[in-house]
């Protein structure tokens, strides 16, 4: 079965994210792709990958997402987020980590992770 990929990154990592899914286009496109509303937005009209969206994070983005994970329907998470700069839904982000947490699913905050992550997959 096609695994599910999460991406998910603040607006100071939008660039750095969408550079990562670049740098791992062909290998992503064989995934299902879950985002929040404008890194979504940003990865299918810069990647041309099909993207399902949800809200934007401050919205309730975060949440949706965590409630996937929650019904075990997300393989792994990449969450970009820019730790210099406050956020006005910091809750959402710590629940998102939780349930990544709790349901043991593999969450890659920074791109050095992240490319672990996905030359794991590779192995599967
Ligand atoms: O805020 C976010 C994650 O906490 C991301 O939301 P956007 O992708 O809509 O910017």
């Amino acid at each position: 079965m096609k695994k599910t990929v999460a991406l998910i990154a603040h607006d100071r990592k939008k660039e750095e994210m969408l550079q990562f899914v670049l740098t791992h286009k062909e290998q992503l496109s064989q995934y299902n792709l879950i985002a929040t509303a404008t890194t979504g937005r940003i990865i299918k009209e810069n990647a041309g990958l099909p993207v399902t969206t949800y809200l934007s994070g401050p919205l309730g983005g975060d949440q949706q997402i965590g409630s996937r994970i929650a019904c075990q329907e997300v393989d792994i998470v990449v969450f970009l987020r820019d730790p210099l700069t406050a956020q006005p839904h910091e809750p959402d982000i710590t629940a998102l980590l939780r349930i990544c947490d709790v349901h043991n699913i593999p969450v890659a905050t920074n791109t050095a992770t992240a490319n672990l992550v996905l030359q794991s997959l590779l192995c599967d």
